[in-house]
């Protein structure tokens, strides 16, 4: 294997053939905006040292709250901002030394505001990215693309002839034409209300698959995030806190941050002894054999609770309750403390009601 050299711009990694390099690679990646007023240093950066990996194919999101540093890590991926030190590596080439233009680095780009030319048609959207490539070959490459996304028939359409979902599967159809190593999604849905939010995601996500690409979904929405991904990447001040699957990291959050982010979750101090932690609720067996004695943070997903019926577990009131449909929400004070409960059951217990609950499923210490 020829080793390889991450200083020299354009070096195709020479990895065996069955081993494709990753679509893209992150390493060390910090950047800072320094406003004229206040001194270089003094700010800590919006993209802090941040590291890591796609394979090709793969759905990865960075889902983190607003001003955690999302969208700056896209637009340092698709080469609108310089690094301040760190490579992005796309598809086995080194984007950053030197620096690659946006239009030589074979990413596309999808926004929440679709920015369609208003002006052109569907076709005409789609044929506008595609100017490199020989004329007969732009319009037959840019109608394979409209039946990817399922909108042959809309192809003399203008943009404001189309749904909003549909507007997004022209952008996305657009971002894919000319074939990127990688599409980067900022936002996508969130112009959408619910219901076409939700189906146009599986739509895309559908497409992702059908076409192959390895994309990075930019969000907010934790439910989103879980639905699309094949990994979360949850980021917090310009950091990935956990990186994993959904089921991993909902299953299994490290820190109190990604246990409450990604899902609702209740946490609760205690103490730790041989595998069980002592809590105001009660003794909750933990997950993880591995953790020390001592003071910890449990963290219980709402779904976790349960009310005994039989005059055991600890005793709460009803603070509130959010009727789901499917489930009801319950808010209950324990003590001080104020506690989460999913249920499923038919019966109603009434705001102020005196309850009893237990926990149901070993607990997870976090940081
Ligand atoms: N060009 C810029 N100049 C100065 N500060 C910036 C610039 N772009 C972003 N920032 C700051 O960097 C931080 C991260 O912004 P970024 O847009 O990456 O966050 P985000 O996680 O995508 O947030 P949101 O979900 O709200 O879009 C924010 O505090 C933002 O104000």
């Amino acid at each position: 294997m020829t080793v390889m050299n991450k200083q020299q711009p354009g070096i195709v990694r020479t990895d065996p053939p069955s081993s494709a390099p990753p679509a893209l690679e992150l390493s060390g990646l910090i950047k800072h905006f320094h406003p004229q007023s206040r001194p270089a240093g003094n700010l800590p950066p919006v993209v802090d040292d941040l590291s890591l990996q796609v394979a090709p194919g793969e759905l990865l999101t960075l889902l983190g709250p607003s001003g955690c540093g999302k969208t700056t890590t896209l637009r340092l991926i698709a080469g609108l901002e310089e690094p301040d030190s760190g490579e992005v590596w796309i598809d086995g080439r080194n984007m950053t030394n030197p620096p690659q233009p946006p239009e030589r680095r074979g990413v596309g780009l999808v926004f929440q505001d679709y920015a369609l030319f208003p002006h052109l048609s569907v076709l005409g959207n789609v044929l506008f990215g595609l100017n490199r490539l020989p004329r007969a070959e732009r319009l037959t490459r840019a109608r394979e693309t409209l039946s990817l996304v399922g909108l042959t028939v809309f192809e003399s359409r203008m943009p404001h002839q189309l749904s909003g979902g549909q507007q997004q599967r022209v952008a996305l159809a657009r971002a894919l034409a000319p074939r990127p190593r990688l599409l980067l999604l900022d936002e996508p849905f969130s112009n959408l209300d619910a219901q076409l939010r939700h189906s146009t995601r599986q739509e895309v996500r559908a497409i992702l698959r059908r076409s192959g690409v390895a994309a990075i979904l930019v969000t907010h929405d934790q439910e989103e995030a879980l639905a699309f991904s094949d990994r979360i990447a949850v980021m917090r001040a310009g950091l990935i806190e956990q990186i994993g699957t959904p089921q991993e990291v909902y299953a299994h959050p490290r820190t109190a941050f990604v246990a409450s982010f990604l899902g609702r979750s209740n946490l609760l101090s205690g103490t730790a002894q041989g595998g069980v932690v002592r809590t105001a609720l009660g003794d909750i067996a933990l997950d993880d054999a591995g953790v020390p004695d001592g003071p910890v943070m449990v963290s219980v997903r709402p779904e976790h609770l349960a009310f005994t019926g039989d005059g055991s577990g600890a005793e709460a009131v009803v603070l509130a309750r959010e009727f789901k449909g499917h489930t009801v929400t319950y808010t209950l004070g324990l003590g001080q403390q104020e506690l989460q409960l999913h249920d499923s059951g038919q019966a109603l217990h009434a705001e102020g009601q005196r309850v009893r609950v237990c926990v149901t499923r070993a607990g997870r210490v976090v940081r």
